[in-house]
């Protein structure tokens, strides 16, 4: 694989990569069951989640009173009084209150961002032990009030006789209490995440069968990872649930086949996105207690993975150039240069199901001769990706997506699958994570088994 005579259309080029000696190992994760919006947890805040996520692991690898170096999380949707809810989450667990926490955010990426932050910081030697997570509630997502009114109310606020308020509040107009709701629109261009899909997926000509094939798949790979027991020591029950409640073990391409179109409806026979290959909207939260070696030998836990690399990309998706969740598109090549690996040399592949048609996409452009050359600055395509190798656990089209859980999901099974299979042709074993994310970005890893 070249990465010379990139053309300004390409990636940028190659940094030298991680120069410390030191590792972030992955000790373990704990999340609680997804459930899909307005279900299980419609009385639970991210706060509520997150803690529960936090004390499920702080018990499963007995960390009470513990000092840990740093906790770092986020969510996408938040509250504006959770101005700092890993903090929150970290007084309410029974971590020492010693433990420095904060919020990060990087949209459906936050998760994986806030492993890769850490892992950089263990890597540096300033700290031992980091804990990395991510929440979403979209059942309990921050409603705003209009401008108008949010005026008003300043006004009111500074107001110091009745009758000055009374005459603040006059000034309140029917159009001023329509609520001001998140929704997964992108600012600069208006379109949902899943109308921008539907573009690229078109563009890609990925077919409706392929989509609902690679939905059915993911479900039908979750199911079996639950039955095998493969989340035992993953998940912690909450809130009467102890399984994804998006998962439809029983779920057939028949039935897929028949739901209508919900995204790109415009597009005619080209409108082939539905509510069965498309990733539901979901409440959840996961955790990922990351290490140096020799802390986790210290405290007598495993070590399943080390964080060899992580990489970033953007697209322009405001002018069209590229889809909007198109950027691991361009961030894998250049991971994989820096590490001198190409798609052989990768054991699984954990790329986050958005939209079955971003999963395709992203496989179509690496598989494409001219997009390889053009874009990527190769000799040829980047290469093809072992179908018996990708999501081989379900992925988020199963499990659903809590926008910024999502990353510690992928991070902590992924781990956990590496420590299973050990080695491969006497190399530890390897996966990539890819991370799509809204407003144009993407987020990349490499894990190996430790
Ligand atoms: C955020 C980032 O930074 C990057 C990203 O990840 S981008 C992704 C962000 N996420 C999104 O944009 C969320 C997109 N999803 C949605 O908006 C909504 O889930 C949706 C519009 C796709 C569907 O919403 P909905 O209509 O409420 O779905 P829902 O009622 O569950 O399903 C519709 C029908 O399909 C059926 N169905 C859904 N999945 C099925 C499956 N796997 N098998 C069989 N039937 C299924 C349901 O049973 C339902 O049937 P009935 O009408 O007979 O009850």
């Amino acid at each position: 694989m070249a990465t010379a005579d990139v053309t300004t259309d390409g990636p940028l080029e190659p940094t030298t990569g991680p120069q410390s000696t030191r590792s972030a190992v992955i000790v373990g994760g704990n999340r609680i069951p997804f459930a899909r919006t307005g279900g299980a947890y419609v009385k639970s805040s991210n706060q509520d989640m997150l803690t529960a996520a936090l004390e499920g692991l702080v018990a499963r690898f007995g960390l009470q009173d513990q000092r840990i170096g740093e906790v770092a999380a986020g969510a996408v949707l938040k509250h504006s009084r959770d101005f700092n809810l890993t903090r929150e989450a970290v007084l309410g667990s029974a971590l020492s209150p010693e433990t420095p926490a904060y919020d990060l955010q990087q949209a459906c990426a936050t998760g994986l961002e806030t492993v890769l932050g850490l892992s950089n910081k263990i890597k540096l030697g300033q700290i031992d032990s980091g804990i990395a997570g991510g929440v979403d509630s979209a059942s309990d997502a921050p409603i705003a009030v209009s401008e108008g009114l949010r005026e008003i109310l300043l006004d009111l606020n500074r107001a110091k006789t009745t009758v000055q308020k009374l005459k603040i509040i006059g000034r309140i107009r029917p159009k001023d209490l329509a609520p001001d709701a998140p929704n997964t629109g992108e600012p600069r261009t208006g379109l949902s995440m899943g109308e921008h899909q539907a573009l690229t997926t078109a563009q890609w000509k990925i077919s409706r069968e392929a989509q609902d094939e690679l939905a059915f798949n993911s479900h039908r790979n979750l199911a079996a990872a639950y039955e095998r027991g493969f989340f035992d020591d993953l998940i912690t029950p909450y809130r009467g649930l102890n399984r994804d409640s998006n998962l439809r073990a029983d779920t057939t391409l028949e039935k897929l086949a028949t739901l209508k179109p919900v995204f790109g409806k415009n597009l005619g026979s080209e409108a082939t996105m539905t509510a069965g290959n498309s990733t539901p909207l979901t409440d959840g939260a996961s955790t990922v207690l990351l290490a140096t070696g020799e802390w986790a030998d210290a405290h007598g836990l495993p070590k399943l993975a080390t964080v060899l690399d992580g990489e970033a990309a953007a697209v322009d998706f405001v002018h069209g150039k590229d889809g909007l969740l198109m950027a691991p598109v361009f961030a894998v090549p250049r991971l994989l240069a820096r590490h001198g690996l190409t798609f052989e040399d990768i054991d699984f592949f954990e790329i986050h199901e958005a939209f079955a048609g971003t999963v395709l996409s992203t496989l179509a452009a690496w598989e494409d001769e001219e997009f390889g050359r053009t874009r990527l600055g190769l000799d040829g395509p980047l290469g093809k990706v072992d179908r018996a190798k990708l999501n081989v656990n379900g992925s988020s089209l199963a499990a659903g997506h809590p926008f910024a859980a999502t990353g510690g999901r992928i991070v902590a099974s992924l781990a956990k699958m590496l420590h299973e299979k050990g080695t491969v042709n006497g190399r530890p074993a390897r996966g990539l994570i890819s991370v799509c994310a809204a407003g144009g970005q993407g987020v990349v890893a490499i894990l190996e088994a430790a």
